[in-house]
């Protein structure tokens, strides 16, 4: 469990993070999103111990950081600056790690195939990737098996086929029971993988909610070609739609695609088309996080 709790920090001129309460609850994976400068990474870091808030508290596990009896298998942390030296390989760095977190060489070994270092392990980090750094990271904060993972932008430098791994890998965090907070300035990247959403904007949460209920509260459209239009159309309005035409197919609104169905299959009309738009997601988002 991660609680923020009217969290605040000021820095000489900027109040980077301004009252902001959320929590993060175990077996759900929570996206914490904003645009650049919105302050993620200052709420982050202060959950993390890394830095003091002026005020409110951060909690992990309903304890601040630094009263953490082993902050290393408590809580795993996959931050934006690089984590390890040029010079060492993948496999060294975490040995050291593992050191640190308890943890054994034989976790180390595993860890490596988990998170696709396999072919990497014994070359410098220096010439990895991002993508490949990044799983470096995630690995760095497996190594103490901690319930609790914060990850700042994980999904950046990651391609495709890196997405879809983390997304696997965090799920299966989630339903194991652990707790996944994760920052992003985009949410498509991260629609897939996140169960609720908090939203900050200028340092203050503008939502709290679950994906699904962000998504409900859009109306989506419906786009429908049938046999006989016309006849389409009033049965649509008569059931309580809003019908528009663009001159090729109607435009529905206040109607599921199932009711759609139903009121043409009774009007005995067939129907060639029944799509329905994707609410965007991304516009979602942007209004939320730029609204005042
Ligand atoms: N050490 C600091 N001293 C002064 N101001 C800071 C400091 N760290 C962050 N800020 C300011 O606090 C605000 C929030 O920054 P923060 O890095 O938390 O945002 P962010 O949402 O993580 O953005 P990004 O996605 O760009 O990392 C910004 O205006 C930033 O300039």
């Amino acid at each position: 469990m991660i609680e923020a709790v009217a969290l605040t920090k000021q820095y000489r001129r900027v109040r980077a993070v301004d009252g902001v309460t959320f929590s993060a609850a175990p077996g759900r994976v929570t996206g914490f999103l904003g645009l650049n400068g919105s302050g993620k990474t200052t709420t982050l870091r202060m959950l993390l111990g890394l830095s003091r808030p002026t005020s409110g508290q951060a909690l992990i596990n309903r304890r601040r950081f630094r009263d953490l009896a082993h902050p290393l298998r408590q809580v795993g942390a996959v931050l934006e600056q690089g984590i390890s030296h040029p010079g060492q390989s993948g496999r060294a760095h975490l040995v050291a790690q593992a050191i640190l977190a308890g943890a054994s060489r034989s976790r180390v070994d595993a860890l490596i195939g988990y998170v696709g270092l396999a072919d990497a392990a014994d070359q410098r980090t220096g010439d990895y990737s991002l993508g490949m750094r990044q799983r470096l990271a995630v690995a760095t904060a497996l190594l103490g098996e901690p319930p609790v993972l914060i990850l700042d932008e994980p999904a950046n430098g990651l391609d495709p086929e890196g997405i879809a791994w983390l997304r696997g890998l965090l799920r299966e965090h989630a339903d194991a029971g652990g707790t996944v907070l994760i920052s992003s300035h985009l949410l498509a990247e991260l629609a897939q993988l996140i169960d609720d959403v908090v939203v900050i904007a200028e340092g203050q949460v503008r939502c709290v909610a679950p994906l699904a209920q962000l998504y409900g509260g859009t109306t989506r459209r419906l786009r429908i070609r049938g046999r006989d239009p016309r006849r389409l159309w009033q049965a649509f309005e008569q059931a309580g739609g809003r019908v528009s035409s663009d001159g090729q197919a109607l435009a529905v609104t206040g109607l599921s695609p199932e009711d759609a169905g139903e009121i043409a299959f009774q009007a005995r009309v067939p129907i060639y088309e029944l799509t329905s738009d994707a609410p965007n997601l991304e516009q979602i988002f942007l209004d939320l996080a730029t609204a005042r």
